[in-house]
């Protein structure tokens, strides 16, 4: 790259001439949830767009065919157009595929409603992100500045906490683990002390709806005992009647930051929400713009986690923060698997938004691959936010290509996310689960 006589980046050119598409399989350890288990690997898609003067920008998004179908296309068109032109991006027309949007709800209920829209905006956040990543390294701005600028330094992130098995099935191909198991009250707060050890989260969410709510009620309040005034968040994704959502606010209201979608869908939290003060956050009944409207007008929600994947980028993530605010709802961030592009990202638009007052999640910790050069660290459960050019992070080529060659090897089966498929191979009979479960 040409640069000028004060070693600043000179780019004229910002043409998008080259558009690559990786798609990666990840290790992920076994995570429980309301669906299943965790597979041992996780498809990502991870997207670099280069410009004409051979800047280039990288992005990350879900790596499922379905998402994959969108994207190939779309990275055909990108060609010759501007890396400026975020807007236009988002104009153009993806043709989704209704059949992939068939069966209602996103990554087996996990993410909310599935829409063709929800979907396109998720293959177009990482390209947004890509070529905000550019336009960073060829004007020498970090992401928050294009973005109007950071107003804090470090972005806080809680500890996700799981059940967890072990291992992986025996006989399954998988990466082990140093985290060991966690399946009872003692080894959550283990699992939480190893958080806060290597990392030093202050706040701590436990994953729920996995055993019956006494379990996890037990699980919190151990954990209230081993970090007092710390705090926490319970989020069983919907498995919980109404009923039940108030019987555990009532027994956990003193030490809940707030309960995590403990019911499905804006009428059930609406009235969970009637009937106690502990607020309620939610990843699952507000997944995107049209939803607002009616859990907002119903007080069904306190606070919005966002994820800049399927709510359409960074600039979006903005848009909801804004609504938010206007209503005098809470936003924060919500995560699945994703790796060091994503969080990246993610702590460059959470450094621009006022008004953040909840740490926010993040899978990280749980990756042990990732695909940058150098990973990124949480210091004191932070993690700085980067003033270099871009979001600041190096692609690890090697790397790349080496989790490309595994998803290149797979014969489809993990290809797709299914964590009911993979606690299939512990428990035959297992199926996924009708809500409420409890
Ligand atoms: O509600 C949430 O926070 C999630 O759905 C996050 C993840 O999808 C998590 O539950 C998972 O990956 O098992
Ligand atoms: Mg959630």
């Amino acid at each position: 790259m040409r640069r000028d006589g004060g070693g600043l980046p000179v780019t004229r050119d910002l043409t998008i001439a080259e558009v690559r598409l990786t798609p990666i399989l990840v290790a992920d350890p076994p995570l429980l949830n309301t669906q299943g288990v965790h597979q041992p690997y996780t498809p990502r898609l991870i997207v670099e767009i280069v410009t004409a003067d051979g800047v280039t920008g990288l992005g990350e998004t879900y790596g499922d065919t379905k998402y994959l179908e969108l994207a190939r296309p779309l990275a055909e068109r990108l060609t010759g157009r501007s890396v400026m032109d975020v807007n236009g991006l988002f104009g153009i027309d993806l043709a989704v595929d209704a059949s992939r949007v068939e069966g209602g709800t996103d990554a087996g209920g996990l993410r909310g409603v599935q829409t063709a829209d929800k979907l396109r905006l998720s293959v177009l956040s990482a390209f947004e992100v890509a070529c905000l990543d550019a336009q960073g390294r060829a004007l020498g701005l970090p992401v928050h500045a294009l973005l109007g600028g950071k107003v804090r330094d470090a972005v806080e992130y809680s500890a996700y906490l799981f059940y967890k098995w072990d291992a992986h099935p025996a006989g399954v191909r998988a990466e082990p683990d140093e985290w060991g198991a966690a399946l009872d009250p003692a080894g959550v707060v283990e699992q939480a002390r190893l958080f806060q050890r290597r990392h030093g989260f202050g706040s701590f969410k436990l994953k729920g709806g996995v055993f019956p709510p006494e379990q996890e009620i037990a699980a919190v309040r151990a954990l209230a005992d081993a970090f007092p005034g710390h705090p926490l968040r319970l989020d069983p994704n919907g498995a919980w009647s109404v009923a039940t959502s108030l019987n555990v606010a009532k027994e956990l209201g003193d030490v809940l930051e707030y309960l995590e979608d403990p019911t499905l869908g804006t009428p059930a939290m609406a009235e969970v929400a009637a009937g106690t003060d502990v607020p309620l956050a939610t990843n699952m009944c507000v997944t995107t713009f049209g939803e607002i409207k009616e859990a907002f007008t119903k007080d069904a929600v306190q606070v919005v986690l966002s994820d800049h994947h399927y709510w359409g980028g960074l600039r979006n993530t903005q848009r909801l923060a804004a609504i938010c605010a206007a209503f005098g709802v809470g936003v924060s961030m919500h995560s699945n698997t994703h790796l060091g592009i994503s969080l990246a990202a993610m702590t460059q638009v959470a450094a621009t938004v006022p008004g953040l007052h909840h740490a926010c999640d993040s899978h990280y910790p749980w990756q042990s691959e990732d695909v940058l050069t150098e990973r990124i660290a949480f210091r004191a459960g932070r993690v700085a936010v980067s003033d270099a050019p871009g979001l600041g992070v190096e692609l690890d080529r090697d790397e790349l290509a080496r989790l490309h060659r595994r998803w290149a090897d797979d014969d489809g089966a993990l290809r797709d996310r299914d964590d009911a498929a993979a606690m299939r191979v512990a428990d035959p009979a297992w199926h996924t689960p009708v809500m409420p479960r409890w």
